[in-house]
C-alpha cells in the first residue's frame, strides 16, 4: 500500500518543528528515514501513525487521508513499533503480541482461529515462540522490540513504520529482523540512526534536517559525501562494493572540518 506525505508542517509548544514535508513510500518499498538527533523524524513518524495531528498537510495510505479514517480503521493498515515502546504493562508476550489482532476483531472482540494462527506465526518468526509465557516486563531491550515487532506483524499492516527498531539489538538480531521485514513485502518508513544498516536494507532514503526533507533518492544518490558532511557533518562516503553492498566508509578523521 502506498504511502504520501505531502506539505505537512508540525509545530511542538512553539516549536516549529517540520515545514513542508513530502514523501512518497511506493507499495513493497522500505524507504529510510534518516537525520541528526532533533531533526523531526520521530514527529513526522508521529503524524504518519496518526498520533500527531499537523497544522498542515496530507497523508494518505493507499490513497486515504488517514486523518478522516477512525484510529481502529486506521490501525488495520497502519501498525508502529516504536522507540523504547513499552507495551502494555502486565501481560505475557503471547497477549502483547495478541494485541495487535485487536483492530480485526468483531463487535464482540473475541480471538478466532485465524488470530491465533497470526501470532503464533508472528512470534516464530520473530524467534520469541520460548518467551511466550514470560511477563513482558521481564524481557531484555532486544527482547522487547521483537515482541513490539511481533505484535506490529500479527496485525498484518499494510504500512509498517518502525522508529529505531534495531536500538537494543544485537549485531545479528539487526540482520535477521531488518532481513524479516524485508521478506514480508510490506510498505515501510523506518527511522535508522545506522547509516550502514540504512544503506543496506533500503530502497531509498529521506533526508530530514532542521524539520525539512532536504534529500529524498535511491541510498548513492542520497548520501553523497557533501551531505553526510552538511547534515551529518561526518566526512566519510557511500560506496557500492563489488559484492553489491553499500557501505559508508569515514575518513580517518570524520571530524575533520
Ligand atoms: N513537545 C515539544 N515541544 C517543543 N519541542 C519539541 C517537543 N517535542 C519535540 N520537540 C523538538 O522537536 C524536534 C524534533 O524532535 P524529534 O523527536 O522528532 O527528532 P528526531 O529526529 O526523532 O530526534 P532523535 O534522532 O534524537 O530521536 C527536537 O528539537 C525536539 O526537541
Amino acid at each position: 500500500m502506498r504511502l504520501t506525505v505531502d506539505g505537512l508542517d508540525i509545530t511542538l509548544g512553539a516549536t516549529p518543528v517540520l515545514h513542508d514535508v513530502g514523501l512518497d513510500v511506493s507499495p513493497g518499498q522500505i524507504v529510510g528515514l534518516i537525520g541528526p538527533n532533533g531533526s523531526g523524524k520521530s514527529t513526522l513518524l508521529r503524524a504518519v501513525y496518526r498520533s500527531l495531528r499537523p497544522a498542515a498537510g496530507v497523508v494518505e495510505v493507499g490513497g486515504r487521508d488517514v486523518w478522516r479514517l477512525s484510529s481502529r480503521a486506521a490501525a488495520r493498515h497502519t501498525a508502529a513499533v516504536l522507540q523504547d515502546g513499552a507495551g502494555a504493562g502486565g501481560l505475557t508476550v503471547a497477549e502483547t503480541v495478541a494485541l495487535g489482532r485487536t483492530p480485526h476483531h468483531g463487535v464482540l472482540g473475541r480471538d478466532g482461529e485465524g488470530d491465533r494462527r497470526a501470532v503464533a506465526k508472528a512470534m516464530e518468526s520473530c524467534g520469541i515462540a520460548p518467551l511466550a509465557d514470560r511477563d513482558l516486563s521481564s524481557l531484555s531491550g532486544g527482547e522487547r522490540q521483537r515482541v513490539l515487532l511481533a505484535r506490529a506483524l500479527a496485525q498484518a499492516p499494510e504500512l509498517l513504520v518502525l522508529d529505531e527498531l534495531t536500538n537494543h539489538l544485537d549485531i545479528r538480531a539487526r540482520f535477521e529482523l531488518l532481513g524479516l521485514i524485508r521478506k514480508t513485502g510490506v510498505t515501510t518508513l523506518a527511522v535508522l540512526h545506522d547509516l550502514d544498516l540504512a544503506a543496506r536494507f533500503c530502497d531509498r532514503l529521506v533526508v530530514l534536517h532542521h524539520g525539512r526533507a532536504v534529500v529524498t533518492g535511491p541510498v548513492l544518490a542520497a548520501l553523497t559525501p557533501r551531505l553526510l558532511h552538511e547534515v551529518f557533518g561526518v566526512r566519510a562516503r557511500a560506496e557500492r562494493h563489488p559484492d553489491g553492498v553499500i557501505r559508508i566508509t569515514y575518513e580517518a578523521d570524520p571530524l575533520a572540518p
